[in-house]
């Protein structure tokens, strides 16, 4: 019984360490949101293509893994909810609907579950799980923003891939590295217990 209640206790995601509940909980969603919304402002535009190299993917992918599944994803859909609303924080100070690169940004809501239920089960503790998990995340973000840039372009599979995803590989990838050295470094600073 003393083993199964610290157990419990133990943290199963970096923003558990903190302490507080609902009040803690409510500011990592919000933290989340408006960390998405900064990292969106580096942009950098590429030419040929409406989609941007943007800071999104590395913090969606970061909340994710040290909100876990729930708060991760209502932080994002906090982001595209108020985004589309009319808050200026998605690539480039925009809001709204009317963009072709929406997707990805609905696509941010289910990577960051994933990946957040991925940490929960020890998929941050080391860097190879760490790129495994990014790695589900990226592919999630892309699943959704190709698709939709497809129609929102009119333009075919291929199309869209060349526009959508080919470019932006190498520059995910890196940031999937980065957050597989900075996760497992977090964990080892806290020195909280392995899973
Ligand atoms: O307009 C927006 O707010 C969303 C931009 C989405 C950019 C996508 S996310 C995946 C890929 N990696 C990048 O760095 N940029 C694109």
């Amino acid at each position: 019984m003393a083993t199964a209640h610290a157990t419990q206790r133990r943290p199963a995601v970096l923003g558990d360490l903190l302490p507080g509940s609902l009040a803690r909980d409510a500011a990592l969603v919000a933290g989340a949101a408006a960390f998405v919304g900064v990292a969106a402002q580096i942009a950098v535009p590429l030419p040929g293509t409406p989609v941007p190299v943007t800071g999104q993917t590395f913090a969606v992918l970061l909340a994710g893994a040290a909100l876990g599944t729930g708060r991760a994803a209502l932080g994002m859909l906090v982001y595209l909810l108020a985004g589309m609303a009319g808050v200026p924080w998605f690539t480039d100070g925009t809001s709204g609907a009317g963009f072709p690169t929406l997707g990805y940004v609905i696509g941010f809501v289910a990577a960051a579950a994933v990946v957040g239920r991925l940490a929960q089960l020890g998929g941050d503790r080391t860097p190879l799980r760490t790129i495994g998990t990014m790695l589900v995340g990226t592919v999630i973000m892309y699943a959704a923003g190709v698709p939709y840039l497809m129609a929102a372009l009119g333009v075919d599979l291929a199309k869209a891939i060349d526009l959508g995803m080919t470019p932006f590989l190498a520059g995910d990838a890196l940031k999937v590295l980065l957050a597989a050295g900075l996760l497992p470094a977090a964990w080892k600073l806290t020195g909280a217990a392995r899973r």
